[in-house]
Parts: structure tokens; C-alpha cells; sequence
């Protein structure tokens, strides 16, 4: 099939679903693109976009000896990560959109960015990505088209999910609705200008109308900015169809444990951006007999089954993974994942032989390097040669480790959950909740150090709701409560237990308390020991933390001091952490569910006694 877009006309609709075609229309008509261009997600289609992303500087062509079929993009150094400041859930009422969203009346939103986006396409070719979250087969297939005037998009669209040929004819079949999702650089080429390696705008907006289940996105060509089946459709627009239908979409991972009796477990974990998903996703354990396998690493959609089971499945087909701190000693699965080539690197180093590098991919550090923004670097240098933003994307398939359960529209049975974040203090390596409500309140005053994953200040706590502060597409309190009420859909014997993490404790000398990374795999084995009723614990007032004895640390070289400190709960920190949730929770007045004002009064009261 020739690729037409390249100096030819606006290409027929391949599609006679109305709804769409005229969607199509509307949206060329207003950001006025040179052409239009369907993509069909083929592998000759990606070479030729690919090729034309090279030729205009935008991607460099990596080592195909080493890293075969692999770019490097560097972006704008303006435009580096999430927008939350720019974020907007865009409700009827701004009660709906609540207090940890930026609100704008929709009418108002709209005139606004219409006003962006008309002529925003100019010079430029606009693209049509039809694409589906999650299974094409399954019951009720989630399906998005995504409008973009970034090649860059269309080759990261085609990694992250399922997008073309066959998902349009099976939505043109369906006459299915999706979610629209239009996608502007915001910078339109005048006749004869010559364009950057990174078209972008000053002017960023990131805008979700939550009744329309539409998104539109402005000014970025960024990861979660721009790619919008990830964070804008599957999270923020998801998390709204799911409290309407009764499901939950998480910002989770999804792994899979084979203990040495040979018994299976499904686990899932939700940490805030670049506090751990992927890494514990990719587990490579350090304990015996057990084994890990994948099935996502940053997004979980979720839901009661015809059982009361919590059944859950990945909806993204990629990784998009945050390069810096992946290595070949810490996350060997994704090194070797990576390694495979069919890669796009965003804001790493680059090797002189045409490799990429960032910090801790190796331990020994190259001599020389060109950084993320183009110039020398030595380890005398005193900045980071990649920016600490800096991802990989990569599909998912390339995982050794890919449970075969990936491709199941059923999904699995998960029979625990993690809610974890990174803080230097208080939080102990690893608790198990009281009981279902107790481990919601966990999740609900989760907090974590701001990273660099979103743009902004670096290392500041903040309250982040079962990790999905910047994700929740509605009321934060009407979330909590969704979470509440759906587990009445649940057998309650068959709950998943609930527990909370933190890898990144810090002992008085800086250092990290627990070592971490596949160490993590004691943590986990210490879960699922729970889960069998075999493993100790002690009750503090938070939760059940592990004994000294009960964690497995054969071969680990702590002292039980250490590990105490790694597990300790310490009540002069706790009055200050009661002080934080308590202000929290005042920020959600009369949307606070009850049962989680009493969960905080039942702490306050054991940690009085
Ligand atoms: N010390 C320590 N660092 C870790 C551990 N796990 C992950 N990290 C580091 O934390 C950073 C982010 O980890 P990821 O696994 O990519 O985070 P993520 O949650 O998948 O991030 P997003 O893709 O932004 O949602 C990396 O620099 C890791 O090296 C751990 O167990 N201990
Ligand atoms: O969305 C992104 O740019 C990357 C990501 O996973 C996150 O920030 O949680
Ligand atoms: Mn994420």
C-alpha cells in the first residue's frame, strides 16, 4: 500500500462511519492541515514516517547493530513532561471536576480553543489514528481516534496501542462510538518556512470534557500530553466512564508471582509517576523459586467479575518508560526488552557509536557523550547527560517475561493491591491494611515526593490518591467513594488484600533503608505469605508490619537494625503524617466519604492508646 501523504491530497475516508467521517471534516476544516492522512498502522507506513522524521531532524537513526530499528528524539527543552498546571477537567459543574482538578466552563474552554486550533495544522500534514485501549475482541471495546499534526505521535501511537487498518474496520462495523481525541503541535508553517526538530507551543492546554468524553490537547508533542490514548483516554477519560459503568481505571501496574509450591498469584500496584511501576512490573526476583511474570506497568483497568472477583487487564500495548535509574543491575527485563531494537528514545545521551545512554544504565559511565540537548558531555560535566525526564518506548511484547494472560480480554483475578510512594520518612517499607475500607483510606492519603515526571518542583510531599492525583477526571471525593461502594459488587471472601509500600526510605546517613529493586521480591513474597496466612506480622496502629523473622533475607547483607528501620513505624513522625492526612482530608469537605473520616478517626485513636 503507498503512503499517500507525502505531497499528495486529502486521501478518501477509508470508513463509512458517519459519526466519524464528519468529526474528520470538522476538524480539517478548522485547523486547516495541507492534507489529511488515515493511518493504517502498517510496518511500510511507520518506515516511511520514520524516514521523514530523520530527514527533518526530529529522530536520530540509532546503531542498527545495536539498537536495530531505534531513534533518539530530543524535544524542545520547554517541553519535557506532564502539564498539570494546564490540566484541565472541563464538567458542566465545576463541583464535578473538584477540588484536585483546574476547571473552566466548557463553552468558555471551547471558544478558547477553538480559537488555538483553527489554522494550528497549516503546513502541515494531519494525521487520523484510529485506536483501541485494551482488547479489539472484547465485550465492549474501548475505541479512540486520535488527530494529530505530530509524525512523532503516530509512531509512538503505533507502540503504545493497537491503532489502524483493522481496529477502523471493526469500529466501522460496530458504527461504534470513540472517544475523539485531537492533538496539536500548535505550530502551523508558513509557505516556505523551514521547521524545527521539535515543533511545539509556548502555550500548553491539556483539556478533558468529561460528559462529551472528548480530549483535546494543545502546544505539546510530549509523552502523557500527547499521546492521548494513555493518560488523557485511559485514566482521566476511563476513570468517568468507569464510574459510570461501574469499573475502576487505575494508574497500576499488573504482575503475575509463581511461588515454589507452584501456585499463581495477580498483584497490582499503583505508585505515583516515576516512584516504581515499571520496575516492579519487570521484577527479576533475588530469592529462590519464585517467579515473576508481566502484564502491565502503568495503567490497570478493572472490574468486579460475574464471581465477585476483581478481574483486571492492561489497556496500553507499550512501555513508556522512564529511562534514568533502568539498568542492567537494577531492571535487567527491560534492558533486554529495549535491546530488541523498535524503540523511540526521548531526551537521552548519545553514545559516539550511535547508542544512547542515560544515568545508571551502566555502572561504568562513558567517557564522552552528546547530552539530551545536543551538547559534549563528560563525566566531569556538571549537569546529567540525560534529562531525568528522559523515556523509553517500547512495546510490550518485547518483554521476555510477558505473561500469556496479556492477551486474555478476561484478564486475571488479582488478589492484592499495593498503594506505594516515595518518602524519605514515616512510611514503612511495607504494611498490610486492617482490613478492604482500611487499605481504601491507605490509598486515599497516599503521598509521595513530587519527580520529574510532571513539570514543576522536584522532591515536595504531596497527597496523591491511590496515585492518581493528576489522573481522578472527576470529583476526588465522588472517586473515593466509587471505590467504596463497587467492592459491595465484590465476594468478600475474594477481596484483594490491600497494603501499602515505600521503597525509597532513607536511613539517618542519606542512604536508601532497603536495597530495593529485585530485593522488592522479598516484600512480595512477604504478601503473598500473608495472602496464605503463613507469614508473622506485628499490629502497629497503621497496619500489620513484618516481623524481622518473617521476611525472607537469605543472602541479604542487613543487619536486623537495619531492617527494623526499614519496617519501623515511629510515632513522632506519624503525629506529623496524622497532621498532614487530617489537612487533606479537610480540602474535600462534604464530599469526603464517612467511612474514610472514621478510618482517620480509628487511627488517631490507636495511636493515643
Ligand atoms: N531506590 C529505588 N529506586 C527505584 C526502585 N524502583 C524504581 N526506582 C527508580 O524510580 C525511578 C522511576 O521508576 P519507574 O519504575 O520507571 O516508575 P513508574 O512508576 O513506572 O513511572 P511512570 O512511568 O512515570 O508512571 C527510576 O529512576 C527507578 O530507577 C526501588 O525499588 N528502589
Ligand atoms: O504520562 C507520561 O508522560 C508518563 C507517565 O507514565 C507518567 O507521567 O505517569
Ligand atoms: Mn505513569
Amino acid at each position: 500500500m503507498p503512503v499517500v501523504h507525502v505531497g499528495g491530497d486529502h486521501t478518501p475516508a477509508p470508513t463509512t462511519h458517519a459519526g466519524l467521517v464528519a468529526w474528520v471534516q470538522e476538524v480539517a476544516d478548522m485547523v486547516q492541515p495541507d492534507r489529511v492522512y488515515w493511518v493504517n498502522g502498517s510496518e511500510a507506513e511507520n518506515k516511511a514516517l520514520t524516514d521523514e522524521l530523520v530527514d527533518a531532524g526530529t529522530l536520530r537513526r540509532l546503531n542498527p547493530e545495536t539498537f536495530p530499528n531505534s531513534f533518539a528524539a530530543f524535544s524542545d527543552p520547554a517541553d519535557v513532561a506532564r502539564v498539570e498546571e494546564q490540566t484541565f477537567i472541563c464538567s458542566q459543574n465545576e463541583r464535578d471536576a473538584g477540588f484536585t482538578n483546574n476547571w473552566m466552563d466548557p463553552s468558555q474552554m471551547k471558544e478558547k480553543l477553538r480559537g488555538l486550533f483553527t489554522g494550528s495544522m497549516r503546513g502541515r500534514t494531519m494525521y487520523v489514528i484510529p485506536f483501541v485501549m485494551g482488547h479489539l475482541d472484547a465485550a465492549n471495546p474501548k475505541f479512540g481516534v486520535e488527530i494529530t499534526d505530530s509524525a512523532y505521535v503516530v509512531s509512538s501511537m503505533r507502540i503504545m496501542a493497537n491503532i489502524g487498518t483493522e481496529v477502523l474496520a471493526r469500529m466501522t462495523e460496530l458504527n461504534a462510538e470513540y472517544v475523539p481525541a485531537l492533538h496539536s503541535l500548535g505550530a502551523p508553517l508558513a509557505e516556505g518556512e523551514t521547521d524545527v526538530p521539535w515543533p511545539c507551543n509556548s502555550e500548553k492546554w491539556i483539556v478533558h470534557f468529561p460528559e462529551e468524553r472528548s480530549i483535546w490537547s494543545f502546544g505539546s508533542g510530549y509523552g502523557g500530553n500527547a499521546l492521548l490514548g494513555k493518560k488523557c483516554y485511559a485514566l482521566r477519560i476511563a476513570s468517568v466512564m468507569a464510574r459510570d459503568e461501574g469499573w475502576l481505571a487505575e494508574h497500576m501496574l499488573i504482575l503475575k508471582l509463581t511461588s515454589p509450591e507452584n501456585k499463581t498469584y495477580y498483584v497490582s500496584a499503583a505508585f505515583p509517576s516515576a516512584c516504581g511501576k515499571t520496575n516492579l512490573a519487570l521484577l527479576d526476583p533475588t530469592i529462590e523459586g519464585w517467579k515473576v511474570e508481566t502484564l502491565g506497568d502503568d495503567i490497570t483497568w478493572m472490574r468486579f467479575g460475574d464471581e465477585g472477583e476483581l478481574r483486571a487487564i492492561n489497556p496500553e500495548a507499550g512501555l513508556f518508560g522512564v529511562a534514568p535509574g533502568t539498568g542492567w543491575l537494577t531492571n535487567p527485563n527491560a534492558m533486554r526488552a529495549i535491546a530488541k531494537g523498535n524503540s523511540i528514545f526521548t531526551n537521552v545521551a548519545l553514545t559516539d557509536d550511535g547508542g544512547v545512554w542515560w544515568e545508571g544504565m551502566t555502572a561504568e559511565v562513558p567517557d564522552h557523550l552528546t547530552d539530551w540537548q545536543g551538547n559534549e558531555w563528560t563525566p566531569a560535566s556538571d549537569k546529567t547527560a540525560a534529562h531525568p525526564n528522559a523515556r523509553f518506548c517500547t512495546p510490550i511484547d518485547q518483554i521476555d517475561m510477558l505473561a500469556d494472560e496479556f492477551n486474555d480480554p478476561n484478564g486475571v483475578e488479582i488478589s492484592a493491591i499495593l498503594f506505594g510512594g516515595r518518602r524519605k520518612t514515616t512510611v514503612p517499607l511495607v504494611t498490610q491494611s486492617r482490613d478492604w475500607t482500611n487499605g481504601i483510606f491507605m490509598g486515599s492519603t497516599l503521598s509521595s515526593e513530587t519527580t520529574a515526571a510532571a513539570a514543576g518542583e522536584v522532591g515536595r510531599v504531596r497527597r496523591d490518591p491511590m496515585a492518581m492525583l493528576p489522573f481522578i477526571g472527576y470529583d476526588a471525593g465522588d472517586y473515593l467513594r466509587h471505590w467504596i461502594t463497587l467492592s459491595s459488587k465484590a465476594d468478600q471472601e475474594r477481596l484483594p488484600k490491600i497494603f501499602l509500600v515505600n521503597w525509597f526510605r532513607r536511613t539517618a546517613d542519606g542512604g536508601f533503608a532497603w536495597p530495593g529493586f529485585g530485593e522488592n521480591s522479598r516484600v512480595m513474597k512477604w504478601v503473598i505469605e500473608r495472602l496464605e496466612g503463613t507469614a508473622d506480622a506485628v499490629e502497629t496502629p497503621i497496619g500489620y508490619v513484618p516481623t524481622g523473622a518473617s521476611l525472607d533475607l537469605t543472602g541479604l547483607d542487613m543487619t536486623p537494625e537495619e531492617v527494623d528501620a526499614a519496617v519501623r513505624v515511629d510515632p513522632e513522625e506519624w503525629a506529623a503524617e496524622l497532621q498532614g492526612i487530617q489537612e487533606w482530608y479537610s480540602r474535600f469537605g462534604d464530599s469526603l466519604p464517612a467511612e474514610l473520616q472514621d478510618q482517620l478517626t480509628g487511627l488517631k485513636e490507636r495511636f493515643a492508646h
